[in-house]
C-alpha cells in the first residue's frame, strides 16, 4: 500500500474511509430504536434490564479479548503510539466496569446469577473468543476492539446530546459511555487501528474490513435482543 501523503489530499485514516462507506449499518448500530427510545424517553425498562444483564455477560467475555490485545501488543515490535499502555488503562476500566454492572444490577431488581446469555449474546461472545486467538493478526484485533467500543460511546453520547429525554435515572448509564473522556479513548484506539492498517497486508486489511462489518452486525442483533423483538 502506497502510504506516502499527497498534496493537498487530507491524511484520513482506513477506519475513517470505513464509517463513511459502511455509514447505513454503522447508523444502524448507533441510532438503533433501543438508543432512540432511550433518548426520547420512552424505553421499555424491561428492555433496558434485558440489555443490563446481557451487557454483563458480554463484558466478562470482553476481559479475556481485551487481554488478548494487551499481549499482542508487547510482542510486536512497533510500540510507537504507547499501545501496551492505552489497552491496559481499558482492561483496567473494565475491572471497574463489572462491579458497576452489579451495582446496578441490584438497583433495578436484577439477579445476574441467574441470567442466561440469548443467542445473540453467545454468538457475539464466541466471536470474541474467535478473536483471541494467537492467529487473529493484533490489527484485526485493534480494529475490532475500537469498533465495539465506538458504537457504545456514539451511542450512549446521543442519549445526552441535545434536546434528548432520556430519563434521569438512565443518565448515569449513558454516561458510562457517552462521556467525552471515553469519546478521547476511543480516539486513542483509532489511531492505533488506522496506524496498523496503514502498514498492513492487502490480506489484513480486508480481514479487517470484514471483521469491522461483523462487530456492527452483532450489536445491532444485541440492541434487537435487548429491546425484546419477536424472535428473541
Ligand atoms: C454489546 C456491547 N458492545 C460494546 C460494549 C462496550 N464495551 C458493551 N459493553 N457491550
Amino acid at each position: 500500500m502506497d502510504v506516502t501523503p499527497k498534496p493537498g489530499v487530507p491524511c484520513r485514516g482506513m477506519t475513517d474511509t470505513w464509517l463513511k462507506k459502511h455509514t447505513l449499518i454503522y447508523t444502524g448500530a448507533t441510532r438503533h430504536p433501543f438508543i432512540l427510545a432511550i433518548r426520547d424517553g420512552t424505553v421499555d425498562i424491561s428492555a433496558f434490564k434485558r440489555w443490563l444483564s446481557q451487557d454483563y455477560i458480554f463484558v466478562r467475555a470482553f476481559v479475556p479479548f481485551v487481554a488478548s490485545l494487551v499481549v499482542k501488543a508487547w510482542k510486536k515490535s512497533d510500540d510507537s503510539h504507547g499501545d501496551v499502555e492505552v489497552i491496559l488503562s481499558g482492561l483496567a476500566s473494565l475491572n471497574d466496569e463489572i462491579d458497576w454492572f452489579k451495582k446496578q444490577a441490584s438497583k433495578w431488581g436484577v439477579d445476574l446469577s441467574v441470567v442466561a446469555p440469548q443467542k445473540p449474546t453467545q454468538d457475539y461472545c464466541r466471536f470474541l473468543e474467535n478473536l483471541t486467538s494467537p492467529e487473529v493478526d493484533y490489527t484485526v484485533g485493534m480494529m475490532a476492539y475500537w469498533a465495539i467500543e465506538t458504537v457504545y460511546q456514539d451511542s450512549f453520547a446521543h442519549c445526552l446530546g441535545e434536546g434528548s429525554k432520556t430519563p434521569p435515572e438512565l443518565e448515569e448509564v449513558c454516561q458510562r459511555w457517552g462521556n467525552g473522556g471515553f469519546g478521547n479513548y476511543c480516539s486513542a484506539l483509532q489511531s492505533i487501528a488506522d496506524w496498523c492498517l496503514l502498514k498492513a497486508t492487502d490480506d489484513e486489511v480486508s480481514k479487517a474490513e470484514v471483521t469491522f462489518l461483523r462487530v456492527l452486525e452483532y450489536e445491532v442483533e444485541f440492541w434487537n435482543m435487548s429491546r425484546g423483538i419477536p424472535g428473541y
